[in-house]
């Protein structure tokens, strides 16, 4: 339990302040509840003795009043404290976590699920929220009440004493007893509730799939699964605590019991005034409210600990590498020197060397599957290589803070992901300080101003979840003005051009040319008339550069290129 504590303090972090706040008014509460209960001594006292009129009998009513003033205020600014503690905590570790996984290798996502990390952030901290600073609270001021209310007892009567001293000794054992038995389920019910998030998640991520090929039977099948598998867990959660929770009922009945008992004894056995008895007979329903809170606060204590090692988990991830410098070259040429990658075992890029000068376009070309994607997510340190290096302005792009190295590069992706959120905040994702001046200018140049003009909100329209609410080409041309507004030095097109219609095909050229003008360009192109233009070309098959040069160098000899123009141009009209 005190491991548990001590967990839980270390991942409050700095609202451990606000919790030990919290606790500070929890044990106020249990003062207030012991002036109540001498105010209640004194008013049968006055009743019995009626010695000095009615006075005494009014004065004993106001400490009670004075009693319950204190515990009510003292009450209001514990679960103030305590909900203050909950809530930032949570938030803290959400942003701890946002954080650390923007410094680990995009390799994290291929071998973890992405529902797991969302579980993670969402019900595993949820839960994380709303219990640890109550368990916190209630466990220290029940503990700490419940002993100054202990010490009370005894110096009043040492018989009632040693009975509660029994009553909270056997009550206590039980419940460790129960919260050592639940460390190994706790952690099966964390477990299954973030399963339960990651199959709802694969299942409406997926649902065009199920949609398309009536694939719900299996899309059913692994939700019901992880529906099983989370209520066989909090059964026997629930299972488990049922005996213990019924026993510490029962033992605290009995305590109550035996201390009406024993006042009822020690009055006829005239070892006890009357008002003594009275007060000890209504005390005995008081005296093990704070242990009894306590009690259930241990039950959740192993709940946390599960949560809490889940929540911890991300960021014990290992992070790239990021103790590089701020970038100062002038110069952004790109080199490859001997480049091995693998993910995971599959060893996908071979003895790759390249050079990319300052302000030039190269289009990496190949089969499908061939690498070009990689060498492009190894330029921006998505992935580090195995061996080798990858050089940005003369030197190893590792020798940059990652910070640093993605100022200096904009990437247009195949598949443009777009948040739910306002299209000029879209715009403005890279370049924050943007003004709306800028967003607009960027909107023009990427030939997208006229679409974002006639929609209802213009640049305040909100765009679905991943850009569900536009085609495929105002998604790219969006894409097009974020990089555009972000102006880097250097820029990634992947396939920048597939989404578009033959329509708008003309403006987003412009648009391209705008963005990619005075910059160093790497571009997967499978457009020739792009490729034909590129100052370099590489062709990539199987993981290693087979040919490489410019279109009329590549296409007078003999190779792989002049074997895919000559396909191609028979098959595809001139697309690569
Ligand atoms: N995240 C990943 N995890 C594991 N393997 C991957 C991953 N991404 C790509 N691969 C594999 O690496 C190889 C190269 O992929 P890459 O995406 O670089 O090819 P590409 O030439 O860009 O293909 P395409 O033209 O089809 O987009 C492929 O065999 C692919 O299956």
């Amino acid at each position: 339990m005190i491991k548990a504590i001590k967990d839980m303090i270390d991942f409050s972090g700095v609202e451990s302040t606000n919790i030990n706040k919290s606790i500070f008014f929890g044990v106020i509460v249990g003062i207030g509840r012991m002036i109540e209960m001498a105010g209640i001594y004194f008013i049968i006292t006055a009743i019995i003795t009626a010695v000095g009129g009615r006075a005494p009998a009014w004065q004993a009513f106001l400490i009670v009043l004075l009693g319950v003033l204190v515990a009510c205020f003292a009450k209001g600014h514990s679960q103030m404290e305590q909900t203050h503690a909950g809530y930032f905590m949570a938030a803290n570790k959400r942003i701890a976590i946002a954080d650390h996984i923007k410094t680990i290798p995009m390799g994290y996502f291929n071998e973890n699920s992405l529902g797991e990390l969302v579980g993670t952030m969402t019900t595993v901290i949820e839960n994380i929220e709303t219990l640890a600073p109550m368990v916190m609270v209630r466990l220290m001021d029940g503990l700490i009440t419940s002993f100054v209310m202990l010490a009370c007892v005894f110096i009043f009567d040492f018989r009632f004493g040693l009975t509660m001293l029994i009553v909270e000794g056997v009550y206590l054992i039980i419940s460790s007893r129960m919260e050592k038995k639940s460390q190994a389920v706790a952690p099966l019910r964390q477990d299954s509730e973030v399963k339960l998030v990651s199959a709802v998640l694969e299942w409406v991520q997926g649902m065009s799939i199920v949609k398309s090929f009536n694939l719900t039977g299996r899309g059913d099948k692994t939700i019901a699964e992880a529906l099983e598998y989370n209520r066989d867990s909090n059964t026997k959660l629930e299972a488990l605590y049922v005996p213990y929770t019924i026993s510490q009922k029962i033992v605290l009945q009995i305590g109550t019991f035996a201390l009406i008992l024993e006042s009822v004894i020690f009055y006829l056995n005239g070892t006890l005034s009357l008002a003594y008895t009275l007060m000890m007979i209504i005390m005995s329903f008081m005296v093990f409210a704070h242990i009894g809170s306590a009690g259930s606060a241990m039950a959740i204590l192993r709940l946390l600990t599960a949560s809490m090692e889940k929540a911890n988990k991300p960021e014990s991830i290992a992070k790239m590498d990021d103790a590089g410098e701020g970038y100062n070259s002038l110069k952004h040429d790109i080199e490859f020197k001997n480049v091995n990658f693998s993910y995971e075992k599959k060893q996908v890029l071979k003895d790759i060397s390249f050079t990319i000068p300052d302000k030039t376009s190269t289009a990496i070309v190949g089969t499908s599957g061939s690498g070009k994607t990689t060498i492009c997510n190894l330029i921006s340190r998505f992935w580090d290589v195995d061996s080798g290096e990858v050089t940005m302005g003369g030197k190893n792009i590792k020798d940059y803070t990652l910070e640093a190295l993605m100022s200096q590069i904009s990437m247009v992706f195949q598949n443009v992901y777009l948040f739910a959120d306002t299209i000029e905040n879209n715009i403005k994702f890279g370049s924050p300080n943007a003004t709306h001046e800028d967003v607009v200018r960027a909107a023009k140049e990427a030939a997208c101003d006229d679409f974002i003009e006639s929609l209802p909100d213009g640049y305040n329209t909100i765009i679905g979840e991943g850009g569900a609410s536009l085609s495929g080409g105002e998604r790219q041309r969006i894409s097009i003005a974020r990089a555009i507004l972000k102006d880097s030095p250097v820029i990634i097109l992947d396939e920048a051009t597939a989404n578009v219609d033959p329509e708008n095909e003309d403006r987003l050229q412009k648009a391209i040319a705008k963005l990619t003008e005075n910059k160093t360009i790497i571009m997967i192109a499978h457009r020739l008339k792009t490729v034909r233009g590129a100052d370099q070309i590489l062709v990539v098959d199987d993981g290693r550069i087979v040919d490489r040069g410019n279109h009329e160098e590549l296409v007078a000899k003999e190779g792989l290129y002049r074997r895919f123009i000559l396909g191609r141009e028979e098959a595809e009209n001139w697309k690569i």
